[in-house]
């Protein structure tokens, strides 16, 4: 199972990341994305769900039209780690940030 990352190694990653940040009361890291529109939210969700399913590890996520806003945990290590830190280096990829 992946490891939990200690509060460095979180502010380290956070840090290489593009408008993350940390949720409040909860090991956890969450960004909201925007896109041009419904289509575009939807595409970037398609390709974010397909990762997922290959990593089995999967998004929290709340979309209203052109908005994303994720939170991403690993419930298994009750905490934040490098595999919810990659995924989220990729939604900054594909989302052009
Ligand atoms: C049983 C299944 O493998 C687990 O529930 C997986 C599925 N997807 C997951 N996704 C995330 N974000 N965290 C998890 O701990 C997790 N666990």
């Amino acid at each position: 199972m992946a490891q939990k990352l200690d509060a460095a190694a979180r502010a380290q990653a956070l840090a290489g990341l593009k408008g993350w940040g940390e949720v409040e009361g909860r090991d956890a890291i969450t960004k909201s994305f925007r896109f041009a529109d419904f289509n575009a939210a939807f595409a970037f969700m398609a390709r974010v769900a397909l990762l997922a399913e290959k990593m089995d590890h999967h998004p929290e996520w709340f979309n209203v039209y052109n908005r994303v806003d994720v939170t991403m945990a690993t419930h298994d290590a009750g905490g934040v780690t490098e595999l919810d830190i990659r995924m989220a280096r990729f939604m900054d990829e594909i989302a052009g940030e």
